[in-house]
């Protein structure tokens, strides 16, 4: 069975992944599975540019955690949505020393649900579930996860609006 935890970056990703890893739970980090599908770098972004719909179509599917801002592209059994609260996540940006471009670029895409609204194209509503880690600590939202997988929870979405913040700090 393969579970995909997406996310705007500084979300809780990483953080998250490496607590379940922790707990037994084989990871794969999407970052280590698009080397082949680079198209170029995108220096306004200090980022790669993927050809994503390749990299989606070509996955080999894992049985464990696949962890990335793209996996909610890929085919799974479950799928993980972390979110946080735009003025927390510009915050935890700034902090890594994202340029106010970039913050502002992440932070907008979080208000705007834009992950859940891409993840509700490609998938049933029955295997999303979407966690506000805001308040929340890694270890708290890996046991959420944990259960979903287990399936001692069921899934969850749409309790999160940040619409508020869209047009303010942001
Ligand atoms: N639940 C949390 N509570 C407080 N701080 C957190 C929490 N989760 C992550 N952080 C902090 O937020 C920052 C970003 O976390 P992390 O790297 O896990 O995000 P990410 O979603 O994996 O980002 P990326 O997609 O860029 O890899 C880190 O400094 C981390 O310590």
């Amino acid at each position: 069975m393969m579970t995909c935890i997406s996310g705007i970056p500084g979300t809780g990703k990483s953080s998250v992944s490496a607590v379940l890893k922790r707990m037994g739970h084989d990871v794969v980090l999407q970052n280590d599975t698009t080397g082949n599908y680079f198209i170029c770098d995108d220096p306004d972004r200090d980022a790669a540019v993927i050809d994503e719909d390749l990299w989606a179509s070509e996955f080999r599917p894992v049985n464990g955690i696949v962890e990335g801002h793209l996996t909610h592209l890929l085919e799974c059994d479950r799928l993980v949505i972390l979110r946080c609260r735009p003025d927390v996540l510009k915050e935890r940006l700034v902090l890594r020393g994202y340029s106010p471009e970039k913050v502002h670029e992440n932070v907008e895409a979080e208000a705007l649900d834009t992950i859940l609204i891409e993840a509700l194209e490609n998938h049933k509503e029955d295997i999303i579930l979407e966690l506000d880690t805001t308040e929340r600590t890694p270890e708290e939202i890996a046991t959420e996860i944990d259960d979903f997988i287990h399936g001692r929870r069921g899934a969850n979405f749409g309790n999160t609006d940040w619409s508020e913040y869209l047009g303010t700090m942001i």
